[in-house]
């Protein structure tokens, strides 16, 4: 092994649902270097998502070296490395070979929606919610690994004898990373998994039963930031680098965005829209659709926080992009949107693979309404980015009721949050004030400041809370009568797909 030098950077890897990135952060919380490589969507059958493990964990191996190619630092140079990660998504592999036995069920994929009727009629939501905080819904991981075993030759008898390891992606990239092919996730991930218990924290042996996944598969879960494993010299450019800081992308973006205290949140706008309120060590538990989950466990205090996972977002500019080809490039939907006063009445509800928090409904489906013969693609693109913004206050309404407050700022972040038409619209609609931070990257920020606090490179909290720095504040200025009549025809929009049944079996 080469000898360690003076290391002045944190290296975070941000594996995200389309993309993953590397980047490098100094001691300020500053961006020294940035890659970033997107990897191939799989869409096996209508509504269903995987990515192949092997291309996330290429596009993290390639990421890394980009940017340190990039940047000329030396690997020595780096203190620690932080790990982030879209969350709930699932890989089941053989604890010898290393291979998985199926692709990455993605958290979009409802393949197991049958699987979760089946949970909901033999009456166990009331335990899965006191236990995880969550819903039966084919978003979290259980159902997803209870489909690989069920549906992968031979795959319960070999998870039976403890030949398969699950995990989410954190515990699959830093297992391959690892020099003793570590086998852990954080609590946050854990929490997402629909088998932990967020109050006892330990994974539920109740919930482990109901699917039949034997414990022996499951990560070690530990907290948020501490030393995990080393990075294994062979592949990591002969340097031992301590992985040391883990947290599922949505609370590592919230720590990023330095919301510490109860009450403040964040929404990112990535592939979905993902809102967070950190509510301390109390964790709340949601009446009307929302998540109670593990903010993070970090120097033994461990943090809770309510959460409205909002499922299509950024992702239905990518199908106005791919899909319906009507944009070269994403960021290209701000100039459209603003050519135009309104949507002229259209909306968009993007239910393309149903609709997440609030309602918690996978059966339904995407529609438009509105249409006249003079809408044209400006008003369309215009009520797909409302549409973000539409779903955002579904969310913050239930959760201010929720919570027992009310919201005075939202820290915002994410690609889609750079369109600034998106950022005006939702302070209006909101009401509420919209701060975009100096470094927008917060997920992998986040990361950072988890593996940084645990390798000594940060102090305290205190000291990445006084890091963060506003950007751009977008203020509320729309007449509260048109918001309201805005929002009141989002509504029946809402209303009218979760009434519409899509007839069966029509190909
Ligand atoms: N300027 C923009 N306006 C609208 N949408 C955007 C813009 N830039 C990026 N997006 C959308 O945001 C998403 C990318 O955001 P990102 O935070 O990288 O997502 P993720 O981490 O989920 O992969 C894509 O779905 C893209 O369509
Ligand atoms: O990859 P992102 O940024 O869209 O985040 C995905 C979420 O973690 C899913 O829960």
């Amino acid at each position: 092994m080469s000898q360690r030098e003076t290391p002045a950077y944190i290296l975070a890897i941000d594996q995200g649902t389309t993309s993953s990135r590397a980047m490098l952060f100094d001691h300020d919380g500053s961006v020294v270097g940035i890659a970033q490589r997107e990897f191939p969507q799989l869409f096996p059958q209508p509504g269903w998502v995987e990515h192949d493990p092997r291309d996330i964990l290429a596009s993290v191996r390639s990421t890394i070296v980009e940017v340190l190619t990039k940047t000329q630092v030396s690997a020595a140079y780096i203190a620690g490395i932080g790990m982030t990660n879209q969350r709930e998504t699932a890989v089941v592999w053989d604890r010898h070979t290393g291979q998985a036995i199926y692709n990455a069920v993605v958290w979009q994929s409802r393949q197991t929606v049958a699987i979760c009727e089946q949970l909901k009629a033999g009456g166990y939501a009331s335990l899965v919610r006191e236990r995880t905080g969550l819903l039966i819904d084919a978003y979290f991981s259980a159902t997803k690994i209870a489909w690989i075993l069920d549906h992968v030759d031979g795959a319960r008898q070999r998870a039976a004898r403890g030949e398969l390891l699950f995990g989410t992606i954190d515990s699959w990239l830093i297992w391959n990373l690892s020099e003793h092919r570590t086998h852990v996730t954080d609590v946050s991930n854990a929490s997402r998994t629909l088998l932990y218990d967020i109050h006892r924290r330990r994974w539920c042996p109740d919930l482990l039963a109901m699917l039949d996944i034997p414990a022996v598969m499951l990560p070690e879960v530990r907290s948020s930031s501490e030393v995990y494993a080393h990075t294994d010299p062979a592949q990591f450019f002969g340097q031992r680098i301590p992985i040391a800081g883990v947290a599922g992308d949505q609370q590592a973006a919230l720590f990023g965005q330095a919301c510490f205290e109860p009450g403040m949140a964040k929404n990112t706008y990535g592939t979905g829209c993902f809102l967070l309120m950190n509510t301390g060590t109390r964790a709340v538990r949601s009446e009307h659709g929302l998540l109670t989950t593990l903010a993070w466990d970090v120097d033994g205090q461990t943090e809770y926080a309510l959460e409205g996972s909002i499922f299509v977002a950024g992702s239905a500019v990518q199908w106005l992009r791919d899909g319906l080809r009507m944009l070269d490039t994403a960021p290209e939907s701000e100039s459209y949107a603003e050519r135009v006063p309104s949507t002229d009445g259209v909306y968009c509800v993007p239910a393309f693979v149903g609709l997440g928090a609030p309602y918690w409904r996978s059966d339904v489906r995407g529609a438009l309404f509105g249409l006249t013969r003079g809408t044209r693609k400006e008003h369309f693109v215009r009520a797909v980015l409302e549409s973000l913004a539409y779903q955002t206050r579904d969310v913050l309404d239930a959760m201010q009721v929720d919570a027992g407050l009310t919201l005075k700022a939202l820290r915002a972040d994410g690609g889609a949050i750079g369109n600034a038409f998106l950022a005006q619209f939702q302070a209006d609609i909101l009401d509420v004030t919209l701060a975009r931070p100096t470094v927008r990257e917060t997920t992998a920020l986040g990361a950072a400041y988890l593996a940084g606090l645990a390798v000594g490179f940060w102090e305290s909290r205190a000291q990445i809370a006084r890091q963060w720095q506003v950007e751009r504040e977008f203020t509320p200025r729309m007449d509260p009568a048109r918001r309201e009549a805005l929002y009141a025809g989002w509504r029946q929009a809402v209303q009218a797909v979760l009434a519409f049944t899509p007839p069966n079996n029509l190909t």
